[in-house]
């Protein structure tokens, strides 16, 4: 058995299973800050949603229109920046691809390091492992043994959450590696995932709904 089998820590897909519904008064509170923030308005409108990409049935998320308009991307970022800055966060670890977009500048603005979270057979060192599924097929996401230390506090970030099961693999990983799993930040949530929910007890942070 190969380094990578030994540090499988067991994959699962329990993602649906494990969203649990926030407090009515915290959901409340986190609505009407969202409803506040004028820069959530341009945010929602740069997003572009594609229908039946890259599936039938699918409706995409598309944010790179929104990367194309730099002030609306730094809305994004420095939203999510406030949100940890002075949190005691060490690390910001990134999902493969899209969270490779958005993770580092938030990092690199509270002054943490910066964890890529990558796809099967992208790292060149021992990794851990957790497989999971998605709103459209199966995947896996892999972190290099070492990146992260006990206890250390760190937030995850993606594009978008639809299932959950990325994150919840992506809190999996981290708390393998005895990290302290702070928050997942996204900046789409399906409708089906209401502006603020809990995913393997841990909250995701959700900038916008997606429109359709
Ligand atoms: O909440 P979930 O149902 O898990 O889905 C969300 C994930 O799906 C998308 O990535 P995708 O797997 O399509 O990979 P990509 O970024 O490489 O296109 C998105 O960027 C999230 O990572
Ligand atoms: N509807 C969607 N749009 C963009 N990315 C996604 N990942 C999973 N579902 C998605």
């Amino acid at each position: 058995m190969g380094e990578q089998e030994n540090n499988k820590t067991g994959g699962g897909n329990n993602a649906m299973a494990v969203v649990d519904e926030a407090p009515a008064a915290a959901a409340a509170k986190e609505k009407g800050r969202a409803a506040a923030d004028p820069r959530l308005q341009g945010i929602s409108d740069a997003i572009r949603v594609v229908p039946h990409f890259p599936k039938p049935g699918i409706m995409f998320n598309d944010i790179t229109q929104l990367l194309l308009r730099p002030a609306v991307f730094k809305d994004a970022v420095d939203m999510f920046v406030e949100r940890y800055r002075g949190m005691g966060i060490a690390a910001v670890a990134g999902i493969e691809a899209r969270g490779f977009i958005f993770g580092p500048a938030i990092a690199l603005a509270i002054g943490a390091k910066f964890i890529p979270l990558r796809k099967p057979k992208k790292l060149p060192g021992d990794v851990f492992s957790e497989s999971y599924v998605l709103e459209y097929g199966t995947d896996c996401l892999e972190m290099h043994v070492g990146a992260i230390e006990p206890g250390e506090r760190a937030v995850v970030v993606d594009d978008l959450v639809a299932t959950g099961g990325t994150l919840s693999a992506a809190i999996r990983l981290l708390e393998c590696a005895g990290a302290d799993v702070v928050e997942c930040a996204c900046l789409i949530g399906l409708p089906k995932f209401k502006d603020f929910y809990k995913l393997n007890g841990k909250p995701v942070y959700i900038l916008v709904e997606s429109r359709k």
